[in-house]
């Protein structure tokens, strides 16, 4: 066994694909929960073969206290495991000690580790790829660097091929950091086309799993029947390597309005994609985002930067909730999504889904959790906290609250009204079907020698069909 696999300071990021893994957890205050970091490995493609919990605080050699290592060491060797996967972060000097007591070749996974493999041959752009190498690249290094340091035994042997290595990955992050500055983002352009031609922007985001993609599907306008909602696009920056970004999610409608899927799985959704959605005759662009999670460098992974950036710039956030977790656990991924968040332009909406499976008693309780946690990020002083808006239910398995949902964000974004009176001719004409195109005509009243048009809908769409009646 090479030091490389008992390490996995390796350069490729391999997959959990066919591979066995033993989930090792602790937490100080009670059992831990093993449900998350378990759909985490299974979505990667690890098979779990075993779990060593611990309720104990932090221990700075093992991440788990000595006895639970060895424990941990003997459960890996009799389940012939490939792989330990720890749900949280180990330092680089942890990562090392928990390699060496292991098996030899048992890799050591930790949880932005695991994401990372999830997130590997997701990227659907080369700028994403790019932004994923450098997140993997920067977590390697000071690993690389303290397994070095670390093998003593063979430190005269290894340590010139070390250093080469470490001189590598430093030459790629550069390499890296250089790529991606030469790519040009235009996404933030793309927005403003978007408002121009007449769309309000709004983002879905929430923890990973909380039903966002389902939400955004029965949001999504059916424009031939076909279920297939209108415009389905990658967010990622155009930068001509895309290949097909909507893969399984445009078009995907097959669980609407039938059973659920079986067994549900973090991180379905990669990369964000955009549907077009009319709210109460609002011509929308719903985009749909990638899940938070606990314990991430959120800022490492494109597809998460797109998701937050997309949350701050929209005219409209819908916070989606899953309403079938327990409060406590409503609470903590509502607080790690207000805050990974931080401060969005446009108000958001809390919305509580999976209300299908909820009684009125329950569903009470799921809305005092959010009350409670609105309150501590007010308490706080969460910038985001001060467009938070009273959450709604919703159920985007049956459709139940879709409707207020709709109103709700009618309701919430920045709307003008203008009255206009203009001549019959041919620029009327013109104009009154620009408004059209836009969404934005609230009503018509011909009289003998012109038309009176009341507009009402995104300010700076109203005021430019105001302009070109005024020319007429
Ligand atoms: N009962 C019920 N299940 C739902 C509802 N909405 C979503 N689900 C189920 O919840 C699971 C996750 O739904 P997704 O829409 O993939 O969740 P997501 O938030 O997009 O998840 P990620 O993309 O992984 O972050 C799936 O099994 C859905 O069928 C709902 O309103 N009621
Ligand atoms: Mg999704």
């Amino acid at each position: 066994m090479s030091r490389d696999e008992t390490h996995r300071v390796n350069d490729e990021t391999p997959t959990g694909e066919g591979l066995r893994a033993i989930v090792a957890a602790r937490d100080v205050d009670t059992t831990p929960d093993t449900a998350e970091i378990r759909g985490l490995a299974a979505a990667t493609g690890y098979t779990v073969v075993g779990e060593i919990t611990q309720r104990r605080r932090e221990d700075p050699t093992y991440g788990l206290g000595r006895g639970k290592a060895e424990d941990l060491m003997r459960l890996a060797a009799e389940r012939d495991a490939d792989a330990v996967i720890y749900d949280g972060e180990l330092s680089p000097g942890q990562t090392y000690s928990l390699g060496e007591l292991l098996p030899a070749g048992t890799a050591v996974v930790d949880r932005p580790r695991l994401v990372m493999e999830r997130f590997t041959d997701a990227a659907d752009s080369r700028a994403a790829d790019l932004q994923l190498e450098l997140a993997r690249l920067r977590y390697e290094l000071p690993r690389l660097r303290e397994a070095i340091a670390r093998d003593d035994a063979e430190e005269i042997r290894l340590r010139p091929e070390g250093d080469r290595r470490v001189l590598d990955v430093e030459r790629r992050i550069e390499s890296a950091k250089r790529a991606l500055d030469g790519i040009t983002d235009d996404r933030a352009e793309r927005r403003t086309r978007r408002r121009e031609a007449g769309f309000d922007l709004v983002a879905v985001v929430g923890y990973t799993n909380a039903g966002k993609s389902r939400l955004c599907r029965r949001l999504a306008d059916d424009v031939d029947g076909s279920g297939e909602s209108s415009v389905a696009e990658s967010d990622e920056c155009n930068d001509g390597e895309n290949g097909d970004p909507n893969d399984g999610e445009n078009g995907n409608h097959d669980d609407l309005d039938t059973v659920l899927a079986t067994g549900d799985r973090p991180f379905e959704t990669l990369s964000t994609t955009t549907h077009e959605a009319t709210m109460d005759g609002r011509r929308t662009l719903v985009t749909d985002t990638v899940g938070f999670v606990d314990d991430l460098p959120h800022d490492a992974i494109r597809s998460f930067r797109t998701t937050v950036e997309a949350a701050r710039e929209a005219d409209c956030v819908l916070l989606v909730v899953d309403a079938n977790d327990e409060p406590g656990t409503i609470r903590r991924k509502l607080r790690t999504s207000l805050s990974t968040v931080e401060e969005t332009a446009g108000p958001v909406v809390p919305v509580l889904n999976k209300t299908d499976r909820l009684d009125a008693a329950e569903l009470g309780t799921v809305v005092e959790s959010v009350e409670t946690v609105v309150d501590g990020a007010r308490r706080d002083g969460l910038p985001v906290s001060g467009s938070l808006r009273p959450p709604v239910p919703t159920s985007a398995h049956d459709g139940r609250g879709v409707g207020d949902l709709r109103a709700t964000v009618a309701d919430a974004l920045p709307t003008a009204t203008e009255t206009v009176n203009a001549p019959n001719g041919s620029h009327t004409e013109s104009a009154l079907s620009w408004a059209y195109d836009r969404g934005i005509v609230d009503g018509t009243t011909y009289t003998a020698d012109g038309v009176r048009v009341v507009l009402a809908g995104r300010p700076a769409v109203v005021a430019e069909a105001t302009r070109r009646f005024e020319r007429s």
